[in-house]
């Protein structure tokens, strides 16, 4: 899969063809190792130029081959024979040069891009380091401290940035490929051994010792516990203190060693899922690829919250025309305020023109009637929810989508008050909604394949990770949160500090432990929700709250603190100090853990020396149990995409690929035994118990996750 073609005289022309992103097969390999022997045997071909069919060069090494047993010419030995060639070999990037797309180009003796053109290496992010020859060639384009960014990050960087690292020698606004055979015109029969990168010398400097140290320390801090990014660092070192063949060496070593590493195949899966969530279905069989989502260019955005304003900033950004409707003069003096400051500093970070002229603030629903969709973003509350849908259905169009930004409440309660339940769907961002990557589409029982359509299409739009979920309290993330909480707080009432919690949960790789991040997100949110849904209310003593509710554990700690006014970062005071209101240097507050053992006198509890193997197990599995609940009921299509919605909505680390796949390859059998184990000490968490679903996939040989679909009559995954 490379083309030969013959251009003019001395040059042929060698076109990668493996759609969609030019990946290097087997095929592909063997397809260039042919093509280059018949241009090397061909006296009158002086000059070779490589480019991608399609314009798109080559998005790297085919990652699906690496699940499998590598077959066909090794990509570093072809990168090799190239760069060692007699004749002249040219790049032409076109579309993207990554991973080993890039390191075949860093073969070449010249490189040519377009300036659209994107370059990178992010191996890193599949859990490997540039494994043909990128460890070791582009620092000696770059120099150590360029490379070690680049290959740490996975960062892809613009042609015009490539040219001034050195990384390409010529951008063109025209046709690379016409550029790369006059670049090869002008300059065969020049020497090629100073353009052999291979053959330059290590990139040796005073301060590589220095500037490998900081690079670790920040790879250690940005990806706690992941191991390629370490691995990068010391394979970019060795560019810089050894010749190219033990640079090599060590680059193959440090490679082998990822390659087998559960964490590579943690990253690649979650690659995959990301792609996959977006291939969404119904179970009623409708799914991405027969259903046409109408085009969306008008969208009334209703409530300049928090959640609100990161909405409208998400719509303007990808070039929606905005209505932003508050129902008071003065809250929507202040919500225009703040999405005018953010659209305005984006722009400017961008330098790009602002583009306000997108937005129009409104304070009549009659401003609406002209949308082709609304988001209403209003407080969390369904009586008020009701109102907005019932009074929006007396201005909108007929054929207008109504989608609600809920985190749990019921869609199709909330469509029931509409004239047009079909075209009523979920649409749960996270905050701040114009960071946040992920968004859960939820479909009620009544939502037409076309509305869930449009919602999916538009949040692709606008550059969300989007994935399709049932309707149930919580959806997917919250409602397998909740089980999360509750562990980590009967840690605490069983002998745990919230600093315990959260080492062994940040050691495990989140970013931040679970009590850090509640003080961030307000400890008073969940406090009114817990008042809404009446688990706190006038018959509950304040100063002995009962430990039982609704049939069930119950623990009154977090309510306990809010009645101190202990809201977390934004009091100053949570589950942690803070120096001041507002401030985000959590440290242990000696106060809490007076607070904790008073608690655990009062009512009895023997405290526990709880191990960080406790912590994990049983919150990062009660996630996963929950998960196959979900799964049983037919909320989510596939593991794949409540592993997609942990992944990037709740800051589960990727290198463990999400709570469903750490469950496959911890083993689903030893998961199961765990449960049982924790629920025969907790008979009272009813959660605990081992869900149907994981004791037959055991009874069934626990499969590996693909094949989960398989042993569920519900699921409905395209996986
Ligand atoms: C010991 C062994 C030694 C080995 C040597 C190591 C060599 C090397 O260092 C390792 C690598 O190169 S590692 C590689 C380093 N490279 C990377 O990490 C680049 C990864 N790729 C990307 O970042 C993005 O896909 C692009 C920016 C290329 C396109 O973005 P976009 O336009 O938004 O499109 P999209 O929706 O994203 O993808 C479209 C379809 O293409 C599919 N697919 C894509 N890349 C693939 C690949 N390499 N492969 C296979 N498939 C790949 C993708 O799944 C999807 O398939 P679907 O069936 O239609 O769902």
């Amino acid at each position: 899969m490379a083309r030969y073609t013959r251009l003019t005289e001395p040059i042929a022309l060698i076109t990668l063809n493996n759609p969609p992103v030019n990946a290097l097969s087997s095929a592909v390999r063997s397809g260039i190792v042919d093509s280059v022997s018949q241009a090397l045997k061909d006296d009158q071909v002086k000059a070779v130029v490589f480019c991608g069919e399609n314009r798109m060069f080559s998005g790297g090494a085919d990652i699906k081959e690496f699940s499998g047993s590598m077959s066909g010419p090794p990509l570093v030995r072809m990168i090799h024979s190239i760069e060692a060639s007699e004749k002249l070999m040219v790049a032409a990037i076109e579309g993207v040069a990554l991973g080993g797309g890039l390191e075949l180009a860093l073969g070449c003796h010249y490189r040519v891009a377009n300036t659209k053109a994107r370059l990178g290496l992010p191996e890193v992010t599949l859990g490997f380091l540039p494994g043909a020859g990128g460890t070791q060639r582009l620092p000696r384009l770059t120099g150590i401290t360029a490379a070690l960014e680049l290959i740490t990050t996975g960062r892809q960087i613009s042609a015009q940035e490539a040219l001034q690292l050195g990384i390409v020698d010529q951008v063109t606004e025209g046709n690379a490929v016409q550029a790369a055979m006059e670049l090869a015109l002008s300059v065969i029969g020049q020497p090629l051994n100073p353009r052999r990168l291979s053959l330059r010398p290590p990139v040796w400097s005073a301060d590589v010792d220095s500037v490998c140290e900081v690079a670790l320390a920040r790879v250690k801090q940005h990806s706690r516990g992941a191991m390629a990014p370490v691995a990068c660092v010391q394979a970019v070192r060795a560019a810089a203190m050894l010749p190219y063949s033990k640079g090599m060496e060590k680059e193959r070593q440090l490679m082998d060693t990822l390659f087998r590493s559960s964490q590579a195949r943690a990253l690649q899966y979650a690659f995959f899922a990301q792609r996959n969530a977006g291939k969404w279905s119904l179970p009623n069989g409708a799914r991405w690829n027969n259903t046409k989502a109408r085009d969306v260019q008008r969208v009334g955005v209703i409530g300049l919250g928090t959640m609100g304003r990161g909405i409208a900033v998400s719509l303007v950004k990808a070039g929606l025309s905005v209505v932003a409707l508050e129902s008071d003069a003065k809250q929507l003096e202040s919500g225009k305020k703040a999405v005018t400051a953010m659209l305005q500093r984006d722009a400017q970070r961008r330098g790009v023109g602002s583009p306000l002229h997108l937005l129009t603030f409104a304070l009549s629903f009659h401003q609406l009637k002209d949308v082709d969709l609304v988001i209403e973003a209003v407080f969390e509350d369904m009586n008020l929810k009701k109102r907005v849908f019932s009074d929006l259905c007396k201005v909108l169009r007929a054929g207008t989508l109504i989608c609600t930004n809920t985190s749990g409440l019921n869609v199709d309660e909330l469509a029931k008050v509409t004239d047009r339940q079909h075209l009523v769907v979920g649409m749960h961002f996270f905050a701040p909604a114009h960071v946040m990557k992920l968004l859960e589409v939820v479909y009620g029982s009544r939502s037409s394949p076309e509305a869930v359509a449009v919602a999916m299409a538009l949040g692709k739009r606008i550059q969300k990770v989007c994935v399709a979920v049932g309707n149930c309290p919580g959806f997917v993330g919250n409602r397998m949160l909740k089980l999360y909480m509750d562990q980590s707080l009967y840690l605490l009432e069983e002998g745990a500090t919230p600093e315990q919690v959260d080492q062994a949960l940040e050691e495990f790789g989140f970013a931040m432990g679970i009590f850090k991040v509640a003080d961030l997100s307000g400890l008073d949110v969940g406090w009114r929700v817990r008042k809404a849904s009446g688990l706190i209310g006038p018959d509950i003593d304040p100063v002995n709250p009962s430990r039982w509710r609704l049939g069930q554990r119950y623990c009154p700690l977090p309510d306990m603190l809010c009645q101190q006014g202990r809201f977390g970062q934004k009091t100053g005071r949570g589950w942690y100090l803070y120096n001041s209101p507002g401030s985000k240097e959590a440290k242990p507050d000696p106060e809490i853990l007076n607070f904790l053992e008073d608690y655990r006198l009062k009512y009895g509890i023997t405290p526990q020396r709880i191990s960080s193997q406790e912590v994990i197990e049983r919150c990062a599995f009660s996630l996963a149990n929950e998960g196959f609940r979900i799964l049983e009921d037919g909320i989510a299509a596939g593991p794949e995409d409540i592993d997609v919605i942990y992944l990037f909505g709740y800051g589960w680390p990727r290198h463990r690929g999400g709570p469903m796949f750490y469950a496959s390859q911890v083993g689903l059998s030893v998961v199961l035994e765990k449960m049982e184990h924790y629920h025969r000490i907790h008979p009272d968490v009813p959660s605990l118990e081992p869900s149907r679903l994981l004791r037959r996939l055991v009874a069934e040989g626990s499969p590996p996750i693909q094949q989960w679909r398989n042993h569920i009559k519900n699921l409905h995954s395209q996986l």
